[in-house]
């Protein structure tokens, strides 16, 4: 799979209200960081990690990190999920996210993805401690301010795609979701 998020350029080009910071950031062309992020889904309940160190520390999250060179996105995905919970699973496209910070040149993109199950016991690694959380109750004051808006589509089942705008690193100022591309 390659990166493809043109979308995201026009999305900010075509919203009066993105921030300037975000529309200059997105049409410069720099090189985005590509990372992964998985939720484990088993209907009912999400399997999240409380991060122990680094960037989001004191968050609960997916699983998930920076693709390495060499790596698909895919591939990358997997690895993190067997380096931060030692479990691997089928993994299914869930969507993707592109962020953009005032304080940081490059924009991120996430690619996010979810299974129904897995093989292995989750267990805490230096960096997540895995927890359980039922989907009427997935910590959001604990997570990442975007999350509560793209958990839902995630938890329907429904493919996501959006551009989110941060100011001083975590502060939501902006965001916009799209509809699923066509071939998605
Ligand atoms: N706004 C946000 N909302 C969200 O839900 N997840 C985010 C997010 N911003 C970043 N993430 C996720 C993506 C990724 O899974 C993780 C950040 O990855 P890390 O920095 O932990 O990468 P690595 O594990 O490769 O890092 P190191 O091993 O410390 O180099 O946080």
């Amino acid at each position: 799979m390659q990166s493809d998020t043109d979308w995201a350029v026009e999305a900010v080009q075509h919203a009066s209200s993105a921030p300037d910071f975000a529309i200059q950031k997105l049409l410069s062309g720099t090189h985005r960081k590509l990372l992964t992020l998985v939720v484990i889904n088993d209907g009912a309940r999400v399997l999240l990690g409380l991060k122990k160190r680094g960037f989001g520390a004191g968050f609960y999250n997916g699983f998930g990190g920076k693709v390495d060179p060499g790596e698909t996105i895919e591939e990358a995905a997997q690895r993190e999920l067997q380096e931060e919970a030692c479990i691997t699973a089928e993994l299914k496209d869930a969507g993707v996210l592109v962020f953009v910070f005032d304080d940081q040149p490059q924009p991120w993109e996430v690619h996010v993805f979810t299974a129904s199950s897995y093989v292995g016991e989750p267990a805490e690694t230096d960096e997540m401690r895995p927890q359980w959380f039922t989907h009427t109750d997935v910590p959001f004051d604990s997570m990442w301010a975007d999350d509560l808006i793209w958990y839902p589509y995630l938890l329907r089942h429904e493919y996501f795609r959006g551009v989110f705008a941060f100011r001083q690193t975590t502060k939501l100022a902006w965001h916009t979701m799209l509809p699923p591309s066509p071939d998605s």
